[in-house]
């Protein structure tokens, strides 16, 4: 599959500014384990954070095969950066176009989706990740408001976003179906940031343990019905796999090009590396899956875009995609030798952003399940 003129645009626009002001501050920030604010309110700016907004809702007004294009491009400067993009368009704006009531909208897709403010997506419990629905977080209604308590966990941007798309039981005896989603400023009493998780990787970005204690919101923060918690957290995944899968191919291409580089420059035995066969067919293989990564990637976005359900595609985007950049960050460090292992090199780094591409937003376990489940 080929790109339109005008993707290429978008992409050749991200790029340019990705690597004029991302990447090389990416290290940087890895080491001072830095949030980067001012990129992402430029990014923004860019259109970055709502790309498949519609405009009358403050976003770009593009398709989801773009947005893929633009998480690659951040993803090639800075994994972490790119998580932070990605949760605000999918799963955080694309559950507010696809569920939110018109005032919701206003209220929280229009400054997300221009950058006014940044999202979060609070579904993983301490006990629950890939039983995503094994809640015990709860809402109680009272008068005119929810009261939520409980905690969650590994939540991106939890401490930096400004509102989260939480998940929780409304009632307990109706299993999946007594899950319900609320919007949750992140400034109302009883949103406590517990903690911040000590990662391996994506330093730029921060992932936060939350408890909800005795938290009050208005009734109508309420997302679609009571019951419907469940359903808008999966569907919101969706799109979501989408994003995860371009971040791998961003990282897993950064890494690629690295070695590639690296590759034509290292001198043994009196030639190139690049010139042995060994290292020529590692670099095959990398580019190959790249590619093959990049073409499931824009097939599910392509089906996304035209109103198909891509549920099996997405997650074969995501599983594939995932697998592959840690296997091709893993190969450049190996043609790195032992330079592949030292932070000097960028290889260390993205090889420690891309491994939690197999887990997060379900891992390659829960993407084979689903996978199989549509092959039935
Ligand atoms: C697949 C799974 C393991 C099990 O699904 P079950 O069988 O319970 O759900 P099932 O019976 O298939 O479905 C329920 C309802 O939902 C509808 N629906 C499903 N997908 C969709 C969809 N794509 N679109 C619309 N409706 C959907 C389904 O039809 C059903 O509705 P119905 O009751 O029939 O009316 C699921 O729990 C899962 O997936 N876990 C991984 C969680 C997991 O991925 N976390 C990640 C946490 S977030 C995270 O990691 C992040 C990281 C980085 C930042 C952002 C967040």
């Amino acid at each position: 599959m080929n790109l339109s003129e005008e993707h290429e645009m978008i992409r050749d626009a991200i790029r340019a500014y990705v690597q004029e002001n991302i990447a090389p501050n990416a290290a940087r920030w890895d080491k001072e384990h830095h949030f980067p604010a001012k990129e992402l309110k430029e990014l923004a700016q860019l259109g970055a954070y709502g790309v498949a907004v519609p405009e009358q809702y403050g976003g770009a007004g593009m398709d989801y095969l773009s947005l893929s294009l633009v998480i690659e491009e951040i993803a090639a400067g800075d994994g972490g950066t790119s998580t932070v993009v990605s949760v605000n368009n999918c799963p955080v704006c694309s559950i507010a176009m696809m569920y939110a009531s018109e005032a919701q909208k206003q209220q929280w897709l229009v400054p997300l989706a221009k950058g006014d403010m940044l999202g979060a997506f609070c579904l993983t419990e301490p006990h629950a990740g890939s039983d995503a629905a094994d809640l015990k977080t709860t809402a109680k209604r009272e008068g005119d408001e929810y009261v939520l308590n409980g905690v969650k966990q590994f939540i991106t941007s939890g401490k930096h976003a400004d509102v989260a798309i939480v998940m929780a039981v409304t009632d307990k005896a109706a299993g999946k179906k007594g899950i319900s989603a609320f919007w949750v400023p992140t400034n109302t009493p009883g949103y406590v940031v517990a903690g911040l998780e000590h990662k391996m990787g994506q330093h730029s970005s921060d992932t936060a343990q939350i408890i909800f204690e005795n938290c009050r919101i208005p009734a109508e923060n309420l997302i679609g019905q009571e019951g419907m918690g469940y359903k808008i957290a999966l569907s919101g995944l969706e799109g979501g796999r989408i994003g995860i899968a371009s971040q791998s191919v961003g990282m897993a291409r950064a890494a690629f090009e690295a070695a590639l580089s690296y590759a034509k420059d290292r001198q043994s035995f009196g030639k190139p590396i690049f010139e042995h066969q060994a290292i020529q067919f590692k670099l095959a293989d990398m580019a190959t899956r790249l590619e093959a990564a990049r073409q499931l990637i824009w097939h599910a976005a392509s089906m996304k875009d035209a109103g198909k359900p891509c549920l099996k595609e997405a997650a074969m985007a995501k599983l594939f995609a995932s697998e592959m950049a840690e296997r091709v960050c893993s190969e450049a460090i190996q043609i790195h030798g032992g330079y592949g292992i030292v932070s000097d090199f960028p290889v260390e780094r993205i090889y420690r952003d891309v491994r939690v591409c197999q887990i997060y937003e379900g891992t390659s376990e829960i993407q084979k399940i689903l996978i199989s489940r549509a092959l039935a």
